[in-house]
């Protein structure tokens, strides 16, 4: 396994500023194009069935304009599913939506809503769509999601990285050791691991350290850095710190040798 960690850039608060105004600017795909030059791996948007930020023709301009593989973000829903055939990414995360949230909270409840959600997990992997579960680090997500034919999950990072940000440290390391054995669990069942949401420079570091994950998604703060140290900048800095992190593996490998 190549102890690179891809990282994806969501794009999603590009369209988040132009909506504020309506019009075209900025326009996600060229932060995306921006991005991926300055050394995105991948790219990420999620069409909600709001479309309070990225729309049905975002993804469109994103599917025939990148040169990176795109990560289409959506519900399990008859017409995200649709939309999703008719677009064919490189690749899927199925993510749980509410029209009331501010933000994704919390992951799918693929135990609760397995029956709903093997066919689309089967329709879009049938098209040649690598598909992922957003879950929380519960082992029982964790095993439904391998048992309905899930490739990937993506770690919902949100809880910790916010419990990290308010100083409820107690509560962040407990969510820290869930994720840390989530990954563990995932891996040996043979799942490719990603994570993602609220992650920052320091806590991308931080997970790039488990050598369990393959691939960290990452949005809202880079953009919002972005507005202060321009978009190419930034994907730099968090490209450095998750090699960073990574290097930690290549250093407890050594000290275990020694
Ligand atoms: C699933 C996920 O964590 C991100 O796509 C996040 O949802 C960004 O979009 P929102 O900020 O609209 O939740
Ligand atoms: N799936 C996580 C993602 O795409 C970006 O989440 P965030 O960094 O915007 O919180």
């Amino acid at each position: 396994m190549s102890n690179r960690i891809r990282l994806g850039v969501n794009v999603d608060h590009v369209a988040t500023i132009r909506n504020a105004r309506g019009g075209r600017h900025p326009d996600p795909v060229r932060a995306a194009k921006l991005a991926i030059a300055a050394g995105a791996d991948g790219i990420t948007a999620h069409l909600r069935e709001d479309r309070r930020h990225i729309r049905d023709d975002d993804m469109a301009r994103l599917k025939s304009e990148i040169d990176k593989p795109l990560n289409f973000e959506m519900a399990a829903t008859e017409e995200m599913v649709r939309i999703a055939l008719h677009t064919k990414p490189h690749a899927v995360c199925l993510v749980p939506e509410k029209r009331e949230e501010r933000t994704t909270e919390g992951g799918l409840d693929v135990v609760g809503q397995a029956a709903s959600l093997k066919p689309a997990v089967h329709a879009l992997k049938h098209a040649g769509i690598r598909v992922s579960l957003f879950i929380a680090a519960a082992p029982a997500q964790i095993e439904m999601a391998a048992e309905i034919g899930a490739p990937v999950i993506e770690i919902h990072t949100g809880a910790w990285c916010d419990a990290l940000a308010e100083g409820r440290h107690t509560e962040a390391e407990a969510e820290w050791q869930l994720i840390r054995a989530g990954a563990l669990l995932a891996q040996s069942v043979g799942l490719e691991v990603h994570a993602g949401h609220g992650l920052d420079y320091a806590t991308a570091e931080t997970i790039a350290a488990l050598p369990q994950i393959v691939e960290l998604n990452i949005g809202h703060f880079l953009i919002g850095e972005a507005v202060f140290e321009g978009l190419a900048e930034t994907v730099r800095f968090m490209r450095a710190a998750m090699d960073r992190g990574r290097r930690q593996i290549a250093g407890a490998a050594l000290k275990e040798k020694a």
